[in-house]
């Protein structure tokens, strides 16, 4: 698949920033408002209690207010990325999004300040107003060397911590990285030469950092757009980078790269030219950071120089030198032990959390279905993926312990045990839950077959599923409806190359596809004549068929349509497992609580308790592939016999016969609904139950039951739902519904790919050649 053209990204960047609604942030209340007390309570009279407090006591502010966990992003936006001077107001799609990465990554509140303030006055002014709001202040596109000043003078009146993340998430990543190379490469940081291209906020702060974990300043090489920092250089010098001056005639990056081991560019676009990479020292470290376009792209960087190790700051290569991967982490570390500063223990026990992690085994990953993601530690895998779960397991509790050992914690940790168990749950209940099935998804691409080819979603979530190398697609549909649409919605995959088509009107298979389901179909009333219209006609049939042909190895239908007219179909050709009764749907749900899944959402009106017990084995396989524990609960009116009714009794049954027949999974009820939730609650009715901890499978007695729970948990909780995933076919096949969007689909090929794995057992890694 050629990859999406700049101009395809600039087009989908602005569709999703747009729609369904501007921008990417929203404030959310924490606390109900819903009736006159719930507003006396929020607001005048009852919020003067807290008020008071606070005058009394300024602690209490952290713990009667968001403030402990709200961090200021702000910018006058003066250094953009790599975009220059664009103001305050451009940054803000930047500032929103640094709010939304502190957020799904550490969980940290976040309000963006973008400020019309283009002297350091005034941005020490305004910012340093605004201490009584935040826990902390996260300075970011300040260009440098402006920027060192703001910094000083904030942290010098400031009793909260001040981190420019240009500087200091930069020179940390940075840090990590080049501790990592060098490990790889058997070379001594006093040992090597060091070209910086840059001689602004992130360059100054990654030379300093180096400089402290043992490079030698004499070593550091430095250009900016004026060229060589040189001794006696008296244009657009200023006193930080005026330190790393050499004495030299060397005027231009291409004069002193010579011999350099490490590369390190935070400067701008393609300044590293390929005959400069190929006149580095042997095995080189080439750090292009650069945002969004790097100094060198890594494809001419690795043609220059087979031996490099190669990074860049963006998402889309391996490698990814971004400060993403320290400032949600720093900062949750810093606001749980009530830091006042974040000071250099606390940055250099970052590096080593980060460095560390990298070279851990993949297996020592928290989540087993992590391991495929963590490629293991190498010149491909310097640091680790943005999305490691390991990375707040890691990089906060070090330096929330640097900060208490610094003396700069105000709310030290008491139990680290406690608080590591917190943020696992943190990391574990975000929208990280998809993550393991994506890795495992792309280990071994497998074909999935799309009945409904031509819709607009199919075609959205196919071209991720090509960009993410999660499946080998195939789609039912006319060749050139699909091309035109293709062509309509912008996208870059193409029919032939990047995946297969079957063309209900006209393809060469046709009639041995009837003839397979007539084979399979014949005896249940299909004739001959029927089956020849069906088979031009059902896109459904069209993909069971490629499935039980063995063209596909899994199946995905249900955009268009009835949910049982597809079911209809996939029982008649695809058929159940082994032993199994019939089909049953999980659905999914991702909420801020967690992931819980449901069954049976769409399929037995009335299961029996032998049904229920065979739902719940079977939903407990699929939960085990998102590298969760099921614990499954037989939920109901009653708790643990307070009712006893025809379905407490069912439920009861059911739970039982689990229990005979897999002993091995984690399970109890009948239960009720918050029974099942809460450890606690269930403590109280019954202290030693079976299941530990909070269930995560919810079978429920009847398909009213489940589908009406979860149609309104998936509204009033906002939830992401994922499926439905349909239990017991014969072969991983999946009836979507017509609400589905295109990341439904993405999410549900992952989870129908893994399964196609897991079933076939063999490797189709050469699919993409
Ligand atoms: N991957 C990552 O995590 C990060 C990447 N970056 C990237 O680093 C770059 C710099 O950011 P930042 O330090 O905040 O910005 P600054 O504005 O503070 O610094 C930019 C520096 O680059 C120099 N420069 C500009 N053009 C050239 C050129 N053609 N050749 C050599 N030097 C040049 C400037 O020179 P002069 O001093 O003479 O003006 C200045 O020293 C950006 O592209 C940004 O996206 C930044 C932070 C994090
Ligand atoms: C990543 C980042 O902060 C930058 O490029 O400015
Ligand atoms: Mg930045």
């Amino acid at each position: 698949m050629s990859s999406p053209s700049s101009e395809e990204l600039s087009r989908a960047a602005l569709a999703y920033h747009r729609l369904p609604k501007p921008g990417k942030l929203e404030i959310q209340a924490t606390k109900p408002l819903a009736n006159q007390r719930d507003l006396a309570l929020a607001y005048s009279p009852g919020v003067a209690a807290p008020c008071m407090a606070i005058a009394a006591d300024p602690n209490e502010a952290a713990s009667l207010t968001s403030r402990a966990n709200l961090v200021a992003v702000v910018s006058n936006g003066t250094a953009v990325l790599g975009l220059g001077n664009i103001g305050p107001l451009a940054s803000k799609p930047v500032m929103e999004g640094k709010a939304v990465l502190f957020k799904k990554f550490a969980g940290i509140d976040v309000f963006d300040i973008e400020i019309a303030a283009d002297t350091i006055e005034r941005v020490v002014e305004t910012v340093s107003a605004l201490e009584p709001t935040f826990g902390g202040i996260n300075l970011e596109d300040i260009k440098g060397p402006e920027c060192f000043e703001i910094e000083a003078q904030l942290k010098e009146r400031m009793k909260i911590p001040v981190f420019h993340d240009d500087q200091h998430g930069t020179a940390i990543i940075v840090g990590a990285a080049i501790k990592n190379a060098l490990l790889l490469n058997g070379k001594k940081l006093p040992d090597v030469k060091i070209v910086c291209s840059g001689a602004g906020a992130a360059a100054i702060a990654c030379l300093n950092l180096l400089v402290s974990l043992g490079a030698k300043r004499e070593n550091i090489w430095v250009c900016d757009i004026d060229g060589v920092v040189h001794e006696g250089r008296n244009t657009l010098m200023d006193r930080w980078k005026a330190v790393y001056a050499q004495k030299t005639d060397a005027r231009t990056l291409g004069d002193v790269i010579g011999g350099a081991d490490i590369f390190l560019g935070v400067s701008a676009p393609n300044v590293l030219k390929p005959e400069m990479v190929k006149a580095m020292a042997d095995k080189p470290l080439v750090l292009a950071l650069a945002n969004p376009t790097p100094e060198i792209m890594p494809d001419e960087a690795r043609k220059a120089r087979p031996d490099a190790m190669i990074c860049t700051g963006r998402s889309d290569f391996p490698n990814q030198v971004n400060n993403v991967l320290c400032f949600p982490f720093i900062f949750r570390g810093a606001l749980d032990c009530g830091a006042t500063a974040i000071n250099e223990a606390m940055k250099h026990a970052a590096v080593d959390a980060i460095a560390q992690l990298a070279q851990d085994p993949p297996s020592d990953a928290v989540h087993a279905g992590f391991e495929s993601e963590t490629q293991g530690f190498g010149p491909g895998s310097l640091i680790p993926s943005p999305f490691d779960p390991r990375l707040i397991l890691r990089i906060a509790p070090a330096v929330a312990k640097a900060a208490m050992e610094s003396g700069v914690a105000s709310r030290p940790i008491a139990n680290f045990d406690e608080y590591t168990a917190n943020l696992e749950r943190f990391a574990f209940r975000s929208g990280l839950v998809m993550k393991p099935v994506f890795a495992k998804a792309k280990t071994q691409p497998v074909r999935v077959i799309y009945a409904e080819g031509e819709d607009e979603r199919v075609l959205r979530a196919v071209q991720v599923v090509l960009e993410e190398k999660l499946a080998r697609p195939i789609l039912v549909g006319r060749p050139s409806v699909v091309e035109a649409r293709i062509k309509r919605f912008g996208l870059s995959i193409k029919a032939g190359q990047d995946f297969d088509l079957i063309n209900p009107e006209d393809d060469p298979r046709y009639r041995s596809y009837v003839q397979s389901y007539i084979d399979v179909a014949g005896r249940r009333g299909v004739t001959p004549d029927v089956a020849r219209t069906v088979v031009r006609t059902n896109a459904t049939v069209i993909a069971a068929l490629a499935v039980i042909r063995g063209e596909a190895d899994a199946m995905i239908c249900g955009i268009e349509g009835r949910f049982m007219s597809h079911l209809r179909h996939v029982r008649e050709i695809i058929g159940f497992l082994p032993g199994v009764s019939d089909f049953a749907a999980l659905s999914l749900m991702i909420t801020s609580k967690g992931a819980h899944f449901i069954a049976d959402t769409q399929v037995r009106p009335n299961p029996s308790a032998e049904e229920l017990a065979e739902i719940a084995a079977l939903a407990s396989n699929h939960v085990q592939r998102f590298a969760m524990k099921p614990k499954i609960a037989f939920v109901s009116h009653s708790d643990f016999g307070s009712y006893d009714t025809d379905s407490s009794r069912k439920m009861r049954r059911a739970a039982a016969l689990l229990r005979e027949k897999h002993p091995e999974i984690e399970s109890d009820g009948e239960m009720q609904g918050d029974t099942a939730l809460s450890e606690a609650a269930r403590k109280m009715v019954l202290p030693h139950s079976k299941l530990e901890g909070a269930a995560n499978v919810l079978i429920m007695p009847t398909l009213d039951a489940a589908n009406v729970a979860y149609q309104m948990i998936k509204t009033l909780a906002d939830a992401l739902p994922v499926g439905p995933i349909l239990i017991g076919p014969a072969r991983p096949a999946h009836i979507l519904t017509q609400g589905v969007t295109a990341r439904g689909i993405l999410n549900m090929t992952a989870v129908a790919a893994v399964e196609a794995q897991e079933r076939a057992g063999r490797s189709q890694a050469n699919l993409f050649g």
